[in-house]
């Protein structure tokens, strides 16, 4: 369902840090297309040895990620295998992931920031219509391919990446350090995951964008997270109260309450033509 890529044909360039268990680095990868070489900038990830028994829900991911295509979704290349190495090769997004983006402190304007929303519900929306779970949205996993730039007007386009090892192949402490992103039911029953878990994921991940890139719940550790759920607490809410519904409605702790993905796009779009998008043009970056 993916293709195999030779090791001989990659090459490794600098280490960009690391995912959950896995290791990235920038490299190139070499075809030869009609007996010309061809070298195509990539993103290695490398499962870590320590994990390489959950290589099949590694590569799961991947197959995943090339099983469909979509504007939104990272291109995966193929995977490469090479003694206890597994290696995924995907394309290389050029200013890396989101949270890290947003941290380091680019001021950018509410519309920017429900542009890539509204993105990454269409990528929602496109998995929902395939009935595909993603499993793990998050503004670390949001890659942006374009800054966009409000004076050209031009707006920012983000991919999303693979879901990685799933969370039930990672037992209790990764799923409950994925608190708040990870829907409350997940951590009832974890092999049993449903689209609506997406959404409240993606609640946390629009919370994620207006509070530029700062993770929810930081610092806190996995018993309070655990506690977070127990008492059915909600983030806390933007001053949009708009916003601040579209995220609680998102992050119900009953799933079938949780809107279509439809009705999220709706309301994101009703957002954008709010005045407060005028209002609120480009917001002062609190750190
Ligand atoms: N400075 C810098 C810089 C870093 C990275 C990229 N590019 C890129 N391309 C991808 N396909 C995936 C990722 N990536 C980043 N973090 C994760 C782990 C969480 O998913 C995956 N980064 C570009 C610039």
């Amino acid at each position: 369902q993916f293709n195999i890529i030779k090791y001989e044909d990659l090459k490794w360039d600098i280490s960009l840090g690391q995912g959950s268990f896995t290791r990235i680095f920038k490299g190139y990868k070499t075809d030869i297309h009609k007996g010309e070489k061809q070298v195509t900038e990539v993103l290695l990830k490398e499962l870590d040895v320590a994990h390489k028994n959950s290589w099949e829900s590694f590569f799961e991911a991947a197959s995943l990620m090339s099983q469909i295509s979509h504007k939104h979704l990272l291109l995966v290349y193929g995977i490469s295998v090479h003694g206890v190495k597994n290696i995924m090769v995907q394309e290389f997004v050029k200013y890396g992931a989101l949270d890290l983006y947003l941290k380091r402190g680019r001021s950018v304007s509410v519309s920017w920031k429900l542009d890539v929303a509204k993105q990454l519900a269409s990528a929602l929306s496109f998995l929902e219509e395939k009935n595909i779970f993603h499993g793990n949205i998050c503004a670390k996993n949001l890659l942006l391919a374009r800054e966009g730039d409000p004076l050209q007007g031009s707006s920012p386009f983000i991919k999303l990446s693979d879901p990685g090892i799933s969370v039930a192949m990672l037992g209790e402490d990764v799923i409950l350090d994925r608190i708040p992103w990870v829907a409350p039911e997940v951590l009832e029953d974890p092999d049993n995951p449903t689209l609506e878990c997406d959404k409240w994921s993606f609640g946390a991940t629009v919370w994620e964008i207006f509070n530029n890139g700062n993770a929810p719940l930081r610092g806190w550790d996995l018993k309070l997270k655990r506690q977070f759920y127990e008492a059915f607490q909600q983030l806390p809410p933007s001053q949009w109260t708009e916003l601040a519904e579209l995220i609680s409605q998102c992050m119900s702790y009953q799933p079938a309450f949780r809107p279509s993905c439809r009705s999220i796009i709706r309301q994101l779009n009703s957002l954008i033509t709010s005045d407060y998008v005028i209002l609120h043009a480009t917001e002062p970056v609190t750190q």
